[in-house]
């Protein structure tokens, strides 16, 4: 399969404050906030609760986080990327650029170094580094580089890579990426995703009647799942468990990165760490699949935090699964993809 020449290819991802210095997450976390996508609240409401409680006391918190995990090319989240890029653009005939749905490279940055590298340019696959569609993930990343490209008047055609939970290469990659931790001793491997508000899950409920209505609405078929991310976290665990052949009685999933007082999904991979020493449970593996690329959400919170109350709470042993961040078969499926997704293929 081969792109035409005046096409190029976009990888991007949520991006980070510019430095851990507290005035740069304070900008990073008023950016990412008052995204309607995230908190979906009216705009004074948001406002007030984002720049007048939220932001004032999470910035040093924040900033306190990311000097833990920083590394001294920058944060791991950008460099991982910015890595990603490297080892795909080896692979691809066209250009190969990243974008941040928040602070930088920005989405305009990224076309306009496409455009200088191919001024003809007809086609941009954009490659969201999020394999599960959610409204304040996916969504909000897809909907902010055509809301771009409209501002700014490009002609150039832009084709998105639907959500990847369930693509056979994707579930080989993160199986790939598991398997050689599973010769260590383990009791159970946590699969802990990325937490959203319940709320989010029933508005981006297409059928309206569907989604939280019952404990197993999300393993049930319904047209609805094609922007449930509950039901795709399932999907992605489930074709993984299987893939890896687990027993079902090890795997377990768990939400994680609860911010504010609304109802989030559950179980909360922080309770279930502190509970699960007591089910006897004292050996575990933690992957962290909503993550293409670790950040501060794997390092900081699971690879250090979770590690920690699952200790205090008797756990003998800890282990933190990388990302898929640059593992040869990941790079590989992003070139299929993107390869695939492109006109006429
Ligand atoms: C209402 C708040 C949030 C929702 C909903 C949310 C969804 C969501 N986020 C990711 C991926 C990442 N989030 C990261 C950091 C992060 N997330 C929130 C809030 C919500 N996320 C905040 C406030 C932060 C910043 C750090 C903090 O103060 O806790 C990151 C890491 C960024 C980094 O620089 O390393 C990622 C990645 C997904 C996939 C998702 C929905 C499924
Ligand atoms: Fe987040
Ligand atoms: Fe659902």
């Amino acid at each position: 399969m081969q792109l035409h020449k005046k096409s190029a290819v976009i990888l991007m991802n949520l991006g980070s404050p510019d430095s851990t210095e507290v005035k740069d997450v304070r900008k990073y976390l008023d950016e990412f906030l008052m995204d309607k996508r995230v908190i979906n609240a009216p705009y004074i409401f948001r406002a007030m609760l984002v720049k007048g409680i939220i932001v004032p006391f999470r910035a040093p918190k924040s900033a306190e986080a990311y000097r833990s995990i920083w590394w001294k090319e920058g944060s791991p989240l950008i460099v991982l990327t910015k890595q990603l890029q490297e080892a795909v653009q080896d692979k691809m005939p066209v250009p190969v650029e990243i974008a941040m749905r928040y602070g930088s490279p920005s989405p305009k940055a990224a076309y306009d170094s496409l455009l200088q590298q191919v001024p003809d340019l007809e086609e941009v696959v954009l490659f969201p580094l999020y394999p599960h569609y959610a409204m304040s993930s996916y969504e909000t990343a897809v909907e902010y580089m055509k809301e771009v490209k409209e501002k700014y008047g490009y002609k150039f055609k832009l084709s998105v890579i639907p959500p990847y939970y369930n693509h056979p290469e994707y579930i080989n990659a993160l199986a790939g990426s598991i398997k050689p931790f599973l010769e260590q001793e383990y009791d159970k491997v946590v699969f802990s995703y990325h937490g959203v508000p319940e709320r989010h899950i029933r508005l981006g409920d297409v059928t309206g009647c569907h989604c939280l209505q019952t404990e197993d609405c999300c393993t049930k078929p319904s047209v609805a799942h094609t922007q449930c991310y509950r039901h795709q976290t399932f999907e992605t665990t489930r074709l993984v468990t299987e893939a890896l052949n687990l027993p079902k009685e090890k795997v377990e999933q768990t939400f994680q990165s609860r911010l504010g007082r609304d109802k989030w999904l559950e179980p909360a991979t922080a309770n279930r760490l502190a509970e699960l020493p007591a089910e006897g449970v004292k050996k575990i593996l933690v992957v962290c699949p909503a993550f293409v690329s670790d950040c501060l959400e794997t390092l900081e919170e699971i690879a250090m935090g979770g590690k920690e109350i699952f200790e205090h709470a008797g756990g003998e042993s800890f282990t933190h699964i990388p990302c898929l961040n640059v593992q040869p078969q990941w790079v590989e499926t992003v070139v299929d993809m993107s390869l695939n997704a492109a006109s006429g293929n």
